[in-house]
């Protein structure tokens, strides 16, 4: 038996079109909506908490002068150094401590345009992010916030939610 609770060497993963987990055995490339015979249920339910297939968060990015795409619908261009981005972040960080809505204070400042959703990105699997944002999003547990997180687009801070 493996950590996944699934008897070797069945693996789980994750159809989009089908919006839903499948198991697949690498061996026999067969592949089934059912968890196969023999698995541990409670030690799969636990290795999903410990390894989602995928997160959903909502995220408050700064961008700065030197980010992939210094454009944003606030304003156009950007100017300011990551240093200033990052002390900006950290006034949003407090705010967010405070107790304030992180999608309140992702819809007035983010710069990115899942602004109009509250910073909502919906739900990602590995590969779908940028690397810095997958990692941090990935290690967090739901409801928790980040710390600052760099990626090429700017300076973030994220919330899973899911
Ligand atoms: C990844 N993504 N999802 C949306 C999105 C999602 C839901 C509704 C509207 C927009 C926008 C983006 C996006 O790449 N936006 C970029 C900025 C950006 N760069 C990111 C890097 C990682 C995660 C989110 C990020 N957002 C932009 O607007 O310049």
């Amino acid at each position: 038996m493996s950590s996944t609770g699934l008897p070797e060497p069945w693996t789980v993963r994750f159809s989009k079109s089908k919006s839903r987990q499948y198991f697949f055995n690498p061996q026999t490339k067969e592949s089934q909506w059912d968890e196969p015979e023999g698995t541990d249920h409670a030690a799969l339910k636990q290795y999903l908490v410990d390894h989602p297939l995928r997160v959903r968060c909502l995220h408050l990015l700064i961008k700065h002068k030197d980010s992939k795409r210094p454009a944003s619908h606030r304003c156009d261009p950007i100017t300011i150094s990551k240093e200033e981005a990052l002390e900006e972040l950290s006034v949003y960080q407090h705010k967010i401590e405070q107790g304030e809505k992180f999608e309140d204070l992702a819809k007035s400042r983010s710069d990115c345009s899942s602004f109009k959703r509250g910073g909502d990105l919906g739900s990602f699997a590995s590969g779908e992010m940028q690397p810095p944002f997958e990692k941090a999003a990935f290690a967090l547990k739901v409801g928790e916030v980040s710390k600052p997180v760099e990626t090429a687009s700017g300076v973030h801070i994220i919330k899973r939610v899911a």
